[in-house]
């Protein structure tokens, strides 16, 4: 039996919560017209984790985004936040979005942005002044709060974009390439903000086009390609998936590469690239392969100057699944 306090502090939305992961997509697709963006993906996010969703260009990650944010409607498929279907209010309430694009009147201040987007995520009165509050102070940007946001930093302007799209308080936020455009100061800002809201709860979901910050600042990835999820989990269980416990060698030579040498043993066919004074490649068992690949690299005409041997990182195994580098 439940005592007053605790019927008090027990509500059926904190039920829900506690039962449901954040998001579940369930076997979503999405045409235009004849281009299949989305193809049969299901993936779900836990509560409180942070999850980054990575692809090559056009792989139907802002398509994916947009659905979940309400912005686009699938073709077929479901999406569910914390257990309500997204057309719900109580799921609508419980979702942050910050858009690739950033969404500000440039000709109005910091602190009116804020007090706006406030207003229309339902906020008045005393909360919306707290919420103002708190916004100012998460993004640094107290001292410059009565200052046109059209004067901004392209930095400054992402951080509020994110404050706008987090004043009500949301237990999920989809972030579409949060550090597009930033430099490096600003990303790890950035990054720093997220962290607080996801010590206090709040799930994550980004896109991003920085493989490092994928790695370093979620709990687990989704790749998808050509519209399907081609890879989920974590970072240790994807390279454990793909690459196994693999070595990736970086090879300096002794004289510039004529022609890419075809090493035996390496897997990898030719390696190197012509005019390059050293290449990369992997190998599976450093104690059988290390050697017979300085002698093969010898045999061609070339001595070893130095080697360079590395784990496996996100980086590869994007490579190895999609074939392709991550681009801006
Ligand atoms: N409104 C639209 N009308 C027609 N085709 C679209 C539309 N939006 C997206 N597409 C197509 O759907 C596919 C997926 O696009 P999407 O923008 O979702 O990919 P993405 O992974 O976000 O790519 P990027 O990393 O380049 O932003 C692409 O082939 C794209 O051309």
């Amino acid at each position: 039996m439940l005592t007053e306090n605790a019927a008090n502090t027990i509500g059926p939305t904190d039920l829900i919560r506690s039962s449901h992961p954040a998001l579940q997509i369930n076997d979503l697709h999405k045409s235009f017209g004849s281009t299949e963006a989305v193809r049969g993906v299901s993936f779900t996010l836990a509560q409180g984790e942070r999850l980054a969703l990575l692809g090559p260009n056009g792989a139907g990650k802002t398509t994916l985004i947009r659905m979940i944010a309400g912005r686009t409607k699938p073709t077929s498929g479901s999406i569910k936040l914390l257990g309500e279907p997204i057309e719900s209010p109580e799921a609508r309430n419980s979702l942050g979005f910050v858009p690739q694009d950033l969404a500000l009147y440039a000709d109005l201040t910091a602190r009116e942005n804020l007090a706006a987007f406030g207003r229309f995520h339902g906020l008045r009165g005393r909360n919306l002044q707290d919420r103002v509050k708190w916004a100012l102070q998460w993004t640094g940007l107290e001292t410059r709060s009565r200052e046109l946001v059209g004067s901004f930093s392209g930095g400054m302007k992402r951080r509020i974009n994110l404050a706008c799209g987090v004043l009500h308080q949301p237990n999920i936020i989809l972030l579409d390439e949060p550090t597009v455009g930033v430099d490096p100061q600003s990303r790890q800002r950035i990054f720093t903000m997220l962290d607080e809201l996801n010590e206090n709860g709040t799930a994550i979901l980004l896109t991003t086009h920085h493989l490092d910050e994928a790695q370093q600042s979620t709990d687990r990835i989704v790749i998808v390609d050509k519209g399907e999820v081609i890879a989920d989990g974590d970072l240790e269980y994807l390279i454990d998936q793909t690459l196994g416990s693999s070595r990736m060698v970086r090879v300096k030579l002794s004289e510039p590469i004529t022609e890419p040498l075809p090493i035996w043993g390496t897997r990898a066919g030719r390696v190197g690239k012509t005019g390059e004074r050293a290449f990369d490649t992997r190998i599976e068992d450093i104690a059988l392969q290390l050697a017979p690949l300085i002698d093969a690299v010898r045999s061609h005409g070339y001595e070893v100057t130095d080697l360079e041997i590395h784990s496996p990182t996100l980086h590869h195994v994007f490579l190895h699944l999609t074939g392709n580098e991550l681009r801006d």
